[in-house]
């Protein structure tokens, strides 16, 4: 099996026999996605392949489930595009050129979106006129879908409780970032909205902010739509406040005491900090809190700093552990809550859920051809 995680602006692949990678790659600052792609395939040997599958990021309201992909199902993505205007396109670029090549060989799309399909109403909904939000679809879909899946089962294995009887706040903070409340595997509440936009402070995006700054920059600043849509999402966040968008610079120039660094960094931390406190009374019971990607992976700073001063709360970072590396507990023993790092794998997520479709499919063809004879 291929699997192709086609980013806002880099090409993931990872080929699977059965459970062992046999191949992976990433292709970073890709502009051209059809030539990324060829590039990727003419790497590897794909002779005997029986499936591709490929993330999608933006699966609206009618894909809740990992889905074959047919002519429809990519015009209903393109249908999409303008609610993920930095990833559907670049998820279609990869459906397209893996058809193009692999015509025959089953192709199926596996949803950021899915995973979120149990938020309750209440976390969905925002508070506007009903009527416009249902005519256009303003809702909360939430992201990051697979990683949050993926991590929250494997905080339950490292707690080694069913994953039923878990509640988790998982932190995904890559170049985009998002916060999820788990329930128990159910996601009840993630900081993600109508697009990958709201919540978290994010390499080039601002996260949450007052609505009105969009109205006041346009009457104010005199700003297109446009020119506002490409502020937000390409040049706020840690790159807007501090001239660089990659966690690293931002600690490197934080220790030699850069200001704007600092700053940068402590509205980042701050903002985690006040969505792991809305996701604890929410829960009303918590027991993980699981740090992923490649910010909450790799950046023990941004942990202890995202966590300080909770320990009247039951949050506890242990200083030595949290300088460790790879899946681990960094809470100290004994602590009320469990404090985790786990690196996520959205390939092989997306891999395990694209392979239970197809084997459904083929036990759904079984039982008609039963039914036939
Ligand atoms: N060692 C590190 N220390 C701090 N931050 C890191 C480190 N390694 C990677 N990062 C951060 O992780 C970000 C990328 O995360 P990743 O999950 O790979 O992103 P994405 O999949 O969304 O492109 C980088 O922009 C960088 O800020
Ligand atoms: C949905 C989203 O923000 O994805 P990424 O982090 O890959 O940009
Ligand atoms: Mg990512």
């Amino acid at each position: 099996m291929l699997v192709l995680n086609c980013g806002s602006s880099s090409v993931k692949y990872r080929l699977y026999d059965k459970d062992a990678t046999v191949d992976k790659g990433l292709l970073e600052r890709v502009t051209d996605y059809d030539a990324a792609l060829y590039e990727v395939t003419a790497r590897l040997d794909l002779s005997g392949l029986g499936a591709v599958g490929h993330r999608v990021v933006h699966g609206g309201l009618r894909f809740t489930e990992p889905t074959v992909i047919t002519d429809e199902v990519v015009a209903a993505v393109e249908g999409l595009v303008p609610l993920a205007p930095l990833h559907n396109p670049a998820n279609l670029a990869g459906i397209a050129v893996a058809r193009r090549l692999l015509p025959g060989v089953p192709q199926v799309a596996v949803f950021d979106t899915a995973f979120h399909r149990t938020l309750p109403e209440a976390a969905a909904t925002y508070a506007i006129d009903a009527a416009v939000a249902r005519e256009h679809g303003i809702h909360r879909y939430g992201f990051h879908g697979t990683s949050h899946a993926y991590v929250s089962r494997r905080t339950a294995d490292l707690l080694d409780r069913p994953l039923e009887t878990v509640n988790t706040i998982t932190l995904h903070l890559g170049n985009g970032a998002s916060a999820c409340a788990v329930e128990g595997g159910r996601s009840v509440a993630t900081s993600m909205g109508l697009t990958p936009l709201e919540g978290l402070v994010m390499g080039t995006r601002s996260g949450d902010l007052d609505p009105a700054v969009i109205f006041h920059l346009r009457r104010t600043a005199g700003l297109g739509v446009d020119e506002i849509d490409d502020l937000l999402n390409h040049r706020s966040g840690l790159l807007g406040l501090a001239g660089v968008g990659d966690m690293r610079e931002i600690l490197s120039r934080r220790a030699t005491g850069d200001p704007a660094a600092t700053l940068a960094f402590d509205v980042y931390c701050r903002r985690i900090k006040s969505y792991v406190g809305a996701y604890y009374a929410l829960l009303g019971r918590l027991d993980a809190i699981t740090f992923t990607a490649g910010v909450g992976e790799n950046a023990a700073p941004v942990r202890a700093e995202s966590l300080a001063g909770l320990t009247r709360l039951g949050i506890e970072v242990d200083t030595e552990r949290n300088d460790g590396r790879g899946e681990r507990i960094i809470s100290p023993d004994g602590a009320p809550i469990t404090v985790c790092v786990v690196p996520t794998d959205e390939e092989l997520e997306i891999a395990t859920q694209t392979r239970s479709v197809l084997l459904g499919e083929r036990q759904e063809e079984g039982q008609r051809d039963q039914h036939r004879e």
